[in-house]
C-alpha cells in the first residue's frame, strides 16, 4: 500500500461541477471570472445544480422558490437564543442549527432528485436567513424577516443591518457569494461527499460540511485574517511580523493553496474589489496592510494569496462582523455542496479508503491485575 500525506494529487472521484486547470476555474464550463461578471448567485447555484444556467422564465421560479424556504422555524431562533451566545463561535451555532433544519423539513428523509432538489433549496434559501437571525439575536436585536425581491446577496445584507443596502455593495456581496460557490473537492466538499456516500441525507452532509469548512486551514481562515491584521494594527508592522512568522514557521492565514501553485484567480477578483470599497470609503486601512504583506509574502516565500485573504478586508467594509465571515463564507458554498451531494448519490459507491497500520505489532492481553 502507498499512503499520500493529505491525499494530496489523489483523484478521488469524477465530477462535471467545476474544475481548477492550469490555475483556471470553472463551474460547470463557464469562467469564474465571467459568471462574477455577468450572472448574479442565484443564476450561479442554478447553474450548479441543474447544470445549465437558468432562462428568464427558469430563474424566476427559482428565485420564487428560494423566497418561498427564505422563513426559519421560529422554534430554531428560540433554540439559538438558549445559547451561550456571549461565547459560542457562529459556526458552532450554525452546524448546530443547519442540522436543526432538517427535524422540521417532513421530507429530510426522501432520497429522490426532486426531493433533493427540494431540500437543497430549502437549506440554501434558509441559511442566510439563519446567519443574519443569530447576528442580530446575539446583539439583542430580532430578526428581520426576508425580503427576496431584493435578490438574493442585498436581502442577506438587508436582514444583517435591517437597512437596504446601497446597489453598489450588494452587487460586490453577490460576487463575493460567486467566487466562493463551488471549488473542486475541496476538503468540506469531500466531507459532504464521504458523509451523503453512506446513503445519509443533506442535512447530516451540509453539517458535516459546515464543520470542515470551520477550521482555519480551510474556511475559517477569512476570520483568522481579520484578526491577524487586527493584532498586527499597522502598516509599519507588517514586515516584523511577516519576518517573525516564517522564522517561527507559522502559517500565514490567507496564503498558499493546495492546488494553486501560481495564485487563485478568485483571490484577484476579490483583491480588486476590496480596493474598490476601501476606496470608495476612504479607508485604505487593512487594505494597503494586506497589499504589503502580499508583496513581502510573495518575494520571501514564494506565497500567494487565496480566496481568503483580501475577502476578509472586503467583508470587513461590507460591515460584516468578523466572526460571520467564515459563515457566509457558508452560506455560498452550499450551493457547491448540495450539488456535489447530488451528484454522488448519483450513480453512488461508499467511500472507504485504506489506512496503512503503523501501531504495535500483534500481542496478547495482559489480565488486568498483571498490568
Ligand atoms: C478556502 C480555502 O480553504 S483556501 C485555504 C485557506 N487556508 C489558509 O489560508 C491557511 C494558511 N495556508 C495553509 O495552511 C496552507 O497553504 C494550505 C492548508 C492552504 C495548503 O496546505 P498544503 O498544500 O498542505 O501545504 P503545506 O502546509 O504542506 O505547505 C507547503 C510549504 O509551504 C509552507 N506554507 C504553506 N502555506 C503557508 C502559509 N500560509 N504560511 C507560511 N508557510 C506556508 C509550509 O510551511 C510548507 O513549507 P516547507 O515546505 O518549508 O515546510
Ligand atoms: O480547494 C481548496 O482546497 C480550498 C479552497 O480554495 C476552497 O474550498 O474554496
Amino acid at each position: 500500500m502507498t499512503t499520500t500525506r493529505g491525499l494530496e494529487g489523489v483523484v478521488a472521484t469524477t465530477s462535471a461541477i467545476s474544475s481548477i486547470r492550469d490555475d483556471v476555474l470553472t463551474y460547470r464550463g463557464y469562467r469564474i471570472q465571467d459568471l462574477a461578471e455577468t450572472a448574479t448567485f442565484e443564476e450561479v447555484v442554478y447553474l450548479l445544480w441543474y447544470g445549465e444556467l437558468p432562462s428568464v422564465r427558469q430563474l424566476k421560479s427559482f428565485r420564487q422558490a428560494l423566497a418561498e424556504h427564505a422563513e426559519v422555524p421560529d422554534e430554531i431562533f428560540e433554540m439559538i437564543k438558549k445559547f451561550p451566545l456571549d461565547i459560542v463561535h457562529p459556526m458552532a451555532v450554525l452546524r448546530t442549527a443547519v442540522s436543526n433544519l432538517g427535524i422540521y423539513d417532513p421530507n429530510a428523509e426522501q432520497m429522490s432528485r426532486e426531493a433533493n432538489i427540494e431540500k437543497a433549496i430549502r437549506i440554501q434559501a434558509q441559511i442566510s436567513t439563519l446567519v443574519a437571525g443569530f447576528a442580530r439575536i446575539r446583539k439583542g436585536l430580532s430578526p428581520v424577516s426576508p425580503n427576496r425581491a431584493l435578490g438574493y446577496a442585498a436581502d442577506f445584507l438587508y436582514m444583517l443591518k435591517g437597512s437596504l443596502p446601497p446597489d453598489a455593495e450588494a452587487r460586490m456581496f453577490d460576487k463575493a457569494l460567486i467566487l466562493h460557490a463551488d471549488h473542486e473537492l475541496n476538503a468540506s466538499t469531500f466531507t459532504a461527499r464521504v458523509c451523503v456516500a453512506t446513503l445519509s441525507d443533506m442535512y447530516s452532509g451540509i453539517t458535516s460540511a459546515i464543520g470542515a469548512l470551520k477550521g482555519p486551514l480551510h474556511g475559517g481562515a477569512n476570520e483568522q485574517v481579520m484578526n491577524m491584521l487586527t493584532r498586527i494594527g499597522s502598516i509599519e508592522w507588517v514586515e516584523d511580523y511577516v519576518a517573525n512568522a516564517l522564522e517561527k514557521k507559522k502559517k500565514i492565514m490567507g496564503f498558499g493553496h493546495r492546488v494553486y501553485k501560481n495564485g487563485d484567480p478568485r483571490a484577484r477578483i476579490l483583491k480588486e474589489m476590496a480596493k474598490k470599497i476601501s476606496d470608495h470609503r476612504g479607508d485604505r486601512h487593512y487594505y494597503d496592510m494586506s497589499e504589503k504583506m502580499e508583496k513581502i509574502i510573495r518575494e520571501k516565500k514564494g506565497l500567494l494569496p487565496n480566496t481568503d485573504f483580501y475577502s476578509a478586508t472586503l467583508y470587513h467594509l461590507l460591515g460584516i462582523d468578523h466572526d460571520l465571515f467564515t459563515p457566509v463564507f457558508a452560506i455560498s458554498r452550499t450551493s457547491g455542496w448540495a450539488a456535489h451531494i447530488m451528484e454522488q448519490y448519483n450513480g453512488n459507491r461508499l467511500i472507504r479508503p485504506r489506512a496503512e497500520y503503523n501501531g504495535p505489532k500483534l500481542r496478547r492481553i495482559v489480565p488486568i491485575e498483571q498490568r
